[in-house]
């Protein structure tokens, strides 16, 4: 299998979003996380541009032993003299030197003519590879640069000593048909081009920074260059990771290897997140928050018989840990009752059925059900007792005003299957609640304690009731999570009478 070097520049390239400034210590960090990852090169920063990038360049020079170390420098003898300041100490050095040959760049950025672009990039190769064994020439805005032209500077910097040649799409404008057939063209066209590496080095603008990047590996370049995450100026760089894990998943086709160390992708993309603070999307690609969560019932019944059915990746191949089924909306019972099972519930049928008829009426009102809701809803269902008919109820609406006394309404169907509407008035809610729901029974009920507490965090958090009553002498707890605390109060109420009315049941018919 052909050998593709990765270049790292999340700490140069990348550090030019707008809005990300890493310190020394930051890049430190990263860079030897990098170096786990098995990047073939780090770029750390541009030396000329700032004492602080020159220092953190420096202190990585030093520090990261199993990959190469570079810097970037402009075709100017200080940028290439502080470069060397910087880099020196590292086992290889090597130096990023570029410059533009656009016709727009030329005449408009450099205001040079297409000679003097020439003579001050041979003037420039020359004078790095003084210092430098290994020297990368990069023309800037490539893509968009007359193809003779390449050819003609391309020619000239291989001559002067250059060991890399970097052809980027500057501006993200490439397609990738067209982007593969200029590493074609020049590989076909340079002299010395069997030499020297070509190196693809692709912006996002327009979206096909991977695809292009690819389309250069299928026509012969040798080195790949991006950052994690694809983070960079305006929409980014190549995201490196989907490069790598590309490659390996599709080996059948590209039939190239990378040296990256896959297991320590996520780790890489959490640690540059977290540093530079810009969260990634949660659909991105091998790295997002939701690139291997399952949310339909369809796709999870799927990946529950065999993962393979909706997983082209492996969570565990990039270093993620397993991840569990998303429970929502869209889920279907396959997936709840593995959950179920998972976390210790083995439930009848019929009982792990009304959990999940309660469950879907829950996820039609809540965003995310977590796994407090799901112990809650397991719950109620285990301690029900089969058998012994029970009130249910239907609907439950209170009418309550600064100025009016609280009035509750409730439907209920009744152990002997009717259906019965009761109404009555409270000082506050939850008391019209429970003079409503008390007319159902023969007799008084009288609440002991009653107590509303929030599972879970956020506004949405589910509300629990617990109320202890004490009732034909006898007391009885009830309880039960909503989303509303009154409906939580009513099903608690309930619930503490339907436990009666089993207790009663129980010693009626003694085993
Ligand atoms: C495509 C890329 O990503 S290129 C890398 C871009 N990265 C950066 O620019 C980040 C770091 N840059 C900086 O800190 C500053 O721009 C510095 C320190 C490098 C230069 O700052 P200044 O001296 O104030 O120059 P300024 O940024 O205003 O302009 C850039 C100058 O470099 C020249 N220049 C641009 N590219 C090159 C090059 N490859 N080789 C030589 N000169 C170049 C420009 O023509 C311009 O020259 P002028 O001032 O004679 O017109
Ligand atoms: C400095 C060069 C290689 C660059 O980042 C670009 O052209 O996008
Ligand atoms: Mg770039």
């Amino acid at each position: 299998m052909r050998k593709i070097d990765i270049f790292d520049t999340t700490l140069r390239d990348g550090e030019q979003s707008a809005g990300i400034n890493l310190n020394t210590a930051e890049k430190i960090e990263i860079a030897k996380q990098l170096e786990r990852l098995g990047v073939t090169i780090i770029e750390a920063g541009f030396p000329a541009s700032s004492p602080g990038d020159f220092d953190a360049v420096h202190r990585i020079a030093g520090t990261v032993k199993n990959s190469i170390v570079t810097g970037l420098a402009r075709c100017i003898q200080k940028d290439i003299d502080a470069t060397w300041e910087a880099i020196k100490v590292a086992q290889q050095p090597h130096i990023h030197i570029f410059l533009a040959t656009s016709p727009i760049h030329m005449e408009y950025k450099l205001k040079k003519s297409p000679e003097q672009v020439v003579e001050q990039a041979v003037e420039a190769v020359k004078y790095a590879k003084k210092f430098f064994p290994l020297v990368q020439w990069s023309a800037e805005d490539a893509f968009r640069s007359d193809r003779e032209f390449l050819v003609r500077i391309m020619n000239e910097v291989v001559a002067a000593g250059a060991t890399t040649i970097n052809v980027p799409d500057t501006v993200g404008y490439a397609s990738p048909q067209e982007y593969g057939a200029l590493f074609k063209f020049l590989l076909e066209n340079v002299k010395g081009a069997d030499n020297v590496k070509f190196s693809a080095h692709c912006h996002d603008d327009l979206g096909m920074a991977t695809a292009n990047t690819i389309a250069a590996i299928e026509n012969g370049a040798a080195q790949v260059e991006g950052t994690i995450n694809g983070i960079g100026e305006r929409a980014g760089n190549v995201a490196l990771e989907e490069i790598a894990v590309a490659l390996h998943i599709r080996k059948d086709i590209y039939q190239v290897q990378t040296g990256i160390q896959l297991q320590e992708i996520k780790r890489t993309s959490q640690l540059v997140s977290k540093l530079t603070n810009v969260v990634i999307q949660p659909n991105k690609a091998i790295v997002g928050r939701n690139a291997f969560a399952h949310e339909s019932g369809i796709h999870q019944d799927g990946v529950l018989k065999n993962p393979e059915t909706y997983e082209i990746i492996s969570p565990a191949l990039i270093g993620e840990g397993e991840i569990p089924l998303v429970l929502g909306k869209h889920s279907g019972r396959a997936a709840f009752r593995d959950r179920a099972e998972t976390m210790g519930f083995h439930l009848s049928d019929e009982k792990l059925n009304k959990a999940f008829v309660e469950f879907k009426k829950l996820a039609d009102r809540k965003k995310e059900i977590t796994e407090e809701d799901l112990l809650t809803l397991l719950t109620e269902q285990q301690i029900q007792v089969e058998d012994v008919p029970l009130f249910d109820l239907k609907m439950v609406q209170v009418q309550y005003g600064t100025e009016n006394i609280p009035t509750a309404t409730a439907i209920v169907l009744t152990p002997e299957g009717l259906e019965k509407t009761v109404v009555a008035t409270g000082s506050g809610s939850v008391e019209a609640i429970f003079n409503t729901l008390e007319q159902l029974v023969p007799g008084a009920v009288h609440v002991i304690d009653y107590r509303v507490t929030s599972v879970g965090k956020g506004r949405d958090a589910l509300g629990e009731a617990v109320i202890n009553i004490r009732y034909d002498e006898v007391s009885t707890t009830g309880r039960n999570s909503s989303q509303d605390v009154l409906e939580a109060s009513a099903k608690a109420y309930l619930n503490a009478i339907n436990r009666h009315l089993i207790q009663a049941s129980l010693r009626a018919h003694p085993v």
